[in-house]
């Protein structure tokens, strides 16, 4: 089937050009100036309107197991609602239970997400160590696709790694050519900071924030930065939500070392005060980690993002509906952990970086799809419209607008932290992989034609001669 775009602007992240783009089956066939077409070629009208890569998401959590529940989305609902945004590949995460094979654990997500709509690949969490788990590292890299290793710094007496498996691993990820990823908060802080709030009765979802101060965040930041630095492995931090562990990565980057950041819309638009409304429940919608920040932070956020200390935008798309967040109205340390936005990200990164001249159309498309491509060696197949590249293509109106809410969102989860939010810049069509999935707000996906998306390693150049 061909496709044509007509008379559109293509955004890359290197430019902006008025170009036709022609797609045929599952790839961009030819990008420029009034194309020809076959006449059996259907058009897609793209005038006035940007044409951008479909956006990645480096961070999201569907059918995830938690804090003893299981999250709202699925991979079926959860990449749905990705297309409807815009999002045509997600970045999951395998995460073993301590002693569980990485291997057993890859094993059961690719179950679980072969009912995909989009795209989706997955980074696979080091959650313990021993010769087995570097050994299955080895295969994972070598023969499914998989060149970045998580690492959860928090979450004590769960999945929290202690500084010898976050060394091994860091040290296996680089005989391999795989980047160590980070959740950099201190575990055993929090830990403890939890045990204080709750022993002075301070149960509520006000005192989430309170367990997570910044300077927790950035103890782990600085650390897994300098174990890296010393081990010369390159870091990506995940969800960086204050300036300081912004501090951190700017440090790093100016003397050289290959850090990159990652950046959560919700991080960079709602702040901590939805803890301290009168409404339980609103608060405990709003308890995910890192907790949501001042406003102090999210101007860091978005200076970083500016600067190039920030990378890529992401949701971390982790969603619970109200009766499995009350599992903690009575000890704050129970409720799970999560919030949503894989639906609202481009949207939300585009009305408060765009429209307020803090990124350019160009820019947008690096943090939002471009960079996390090129981080995780996924480009050019995806992350720029070009020809040979994946026809994973978002038409985006500038002009159009959409208040955010629960009630028409396509995520699960009955809860939206974006709600009431107007946004304007929407996409009015999604192509994934060839196929129109979205269209002037008509959902069209298609369980199953998610596609598992194979990263290679990083081979140093001199492996190569
Ligand atoms: C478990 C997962 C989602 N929950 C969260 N961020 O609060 C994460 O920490 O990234
Ligand atoms: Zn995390
Ligand atoms: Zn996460
Ligand atoms: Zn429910």
């Amino acid at each position: 089937m061909t496709m044509i775009i007509r008379g559109g602007t293509v955004v890359n992240a290197d430019r902006a050009f008025r170009a036709d783009v022609m797609t045929f089956g599952d790839k961009i066939v030819a990008v420029g100036e009034n194309l020809e077409a076959p006449h059996s070629a259907r058009v897609i009208d793209a005038h006035g309107q940007y044409v951008m890569p479909g956006g990645i998401d480096t961070h999201t959590h569907m059918n995830l197991p938690f804090m003893g529940t299981v999250t709202q989305d699925d991979f079926f609902t959860g990449t749905a609602a990705g297309l409807a945004g815009g999002t045509t590949t997600i970045m999951d995460f395998v995460i073993p239970s301590p002693q569980q094979s990485l291997l057993e654990a890859f094993h059961t997500w690719r179950g679980w997400a072969q009912k995909a709509a989009g795209d989706y690949t997955f980074h696979v969490a080091v959650t313990w160590w021993d010769d087995s788990v570097r050994e299955e590292m080895g295969i994972l890299v070598r023969d499914h696709g998989v060149n970045s290793f998580k690492h959860f710094m928090a979450y004590k007496n769960a999945i929290m790694a202690d500084d010898e498996t976050l060394v091994n691993s860091f040290r296996r990820a680089l005989e391999l050519g795989a980047i160590p990823t980070v959740h950099a908060e201190n575990g055993e802080l929090v830990f403890q900071l939890q045990q204080d709030l709750l022993r002075r009765g301070l149960t509520g979802p006000s005192s989430h924030p309170l367990s997570r101060p910044p300077a927790v965040e950035a103890e782990a930041a600085n650390r897994a930065i300098t174990i890296a630095g010393v081990l010369n492995t390159p870091l990506y931090i995940v969800h960086v939500s204050c300036a300081e562990s912004l501090e951190a990565i700017a440090r790093a980057r100016a003397n050289g070392q290959r850090v990159y950041g990652e950046a959560l819309a919700g991080h960079l638009v709602i702040d901590d005060s939805v803890y301290r409304s009168a409404d339980p429940e609103f608060a405990a919608g709003h308890v995910m980690s890192p907790p949501f920040r001042s406003k102090h932070h999210q101007a860091a956020l978005w200076h970083g993002l500016q600067a190039g200390n920030l990378h890529t935008t992401a949701t971390d798309h982790c969603t619970f509906c109200a009766a499995q967040k009350a599992a903690g109205k009575d000890d704050f340390t129970k409720i799970p952990n999560g919030c949503g936005g894989v639906e609202e990200r481009m949207a939300v990164v585009w009305d408060a970086g765009v429209n307020t001249g803090r990124l350019t159309p160009s820019e947008f498309v690096r943090v939002t799809s471009a960079n996390a491509a090129q981080i995780f060696n996924m480009y050019p197949r995806k992350g720029v419209i070009a020809v040979g590249s994946d026809a994973d293509i978002v038409v985006w109106d500038p002009e159009g607008t959409r208040t955010i809410s629960a009630k028409t969102q396509h995520a699960k989860g009955g809860f939206n932290v974006f709600e009431g939010r107007t946004v304007r810049g929407i996409p009015s069509t999604t192509m994934a992989a060839g196929k129109v999935v979205f269209d002037r707000g008509v959902l069209m996906a298609e369980e199953g034609a998610g596609r598992y998306v194979e990263r290679p390693a990083f081979v140093p150049v001199s492996a190569k001669s």
